[in-house]
């Protein structure tokens, strides 16, 4: 049997992670893991509880406190904490706005570092891991790693287009860039390119060549280490 495929998918807010990361999963049949999820439902549970996001020290105590469940269907992927579905409220602009204060906390990381290489290792026939640091610190001995990119200018439309101009495209263009200057200059595993991870420029790709293309690398590295 051929050993789990292992494949790590980085790159700043915006560029196609999400959206490819299930493709490439439901096409290869492997589990998806979204790391973004989780760090947006523990924000959520802090926000829930009355946690000052901005207090590290407050946020570091209680970072073992909820219980968080991730799906791995790339399907359906959901998620939960201490038994509720959080699956929507996490994408509120509450969370966004808060959940790189949250995940800059090394103590918050730890915990979810140690439960995505945990759903790495249990995947039977592997998994795609979605995030910022995979292919630097959490999975670094991936089977293939790959950081998407994509201008400011592209992703903010892609994101406007999703919201559907409920926030106006200079808005969510500065929010983007705020979110990613943040998330590559805390100290505990910014977002950041692996060395050894290929870049893949999104901005003039549509979805389906954005995936094809991920999915002819990940079978590429997959028949160099068979
Ligand atoms: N190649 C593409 N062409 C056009 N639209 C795209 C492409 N890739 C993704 N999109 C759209 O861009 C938006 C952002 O995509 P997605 O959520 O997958 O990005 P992301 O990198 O996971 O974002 P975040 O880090 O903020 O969670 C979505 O509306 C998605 O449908
Ligand atoms: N490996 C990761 C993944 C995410 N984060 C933080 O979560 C935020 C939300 O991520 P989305 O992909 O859902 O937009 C992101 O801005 C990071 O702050 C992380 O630190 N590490």
């Amino acid at each position: 049997m051929d050993n789990p495929v292992i494949v790590a998918i980085d790159g700043p807010s915006g560029t196609g992670k999400s959206s490819t990361s299930k493709a490439v999963a439901a096409k290869l049949g492997l589990s998806y893991l979204d790391t973004g999820a989780q760090y947006r439902a523990i924000t959520w549970w802090m926000l829930a509880n009355g946690i000052d996001v901005d207090d590290p020290a407050a946020v570091a105590d209680c970072a073992g406190k909820p219980s968080i469940v991730s799906g791995t269907d790339p399907l359906d992927p959901q998620i939960s904490v201490d038994g509720v579905d959080v699956t929507t409220p996490i994408r509120s602009q509450q969370v966004t706005a808060a959940v790189s204060a949250v995940s800059a906390v090394p103590q918050v990381r730890a915990r979810m570092v140690e439960t995505q290489r945990a759903a790495a290792a249990t995947a039977a026939a592997g998994i795609v891991v979605e995030g910022r640091d995979i292919g630097t610190t959490v999975l670094p001995d991936a089977t293939a790693k790959i950081f998407l990119t994509a201008s400011a200018e592209v992703r903010a439309a892609r994101r406007s287009t999703e919201l559907k101009g409920a926030v106006s495209l200079a808005a969510t263009q500065e929010a983007l860039i705020r979110r990613d200057a943040a998330d590559s200059g805390r100290k505990t595993s910014p977002l950041a390119k692996a060395d050894d991870a290929i870049e893949v420029d999104t901005s003039e790709l549509t979805l389906d060549q954005v995936v094809d293309r991920v999915v002819a690398l990940v079978e590429e590295r997959r028949a160099t280490v068979r």
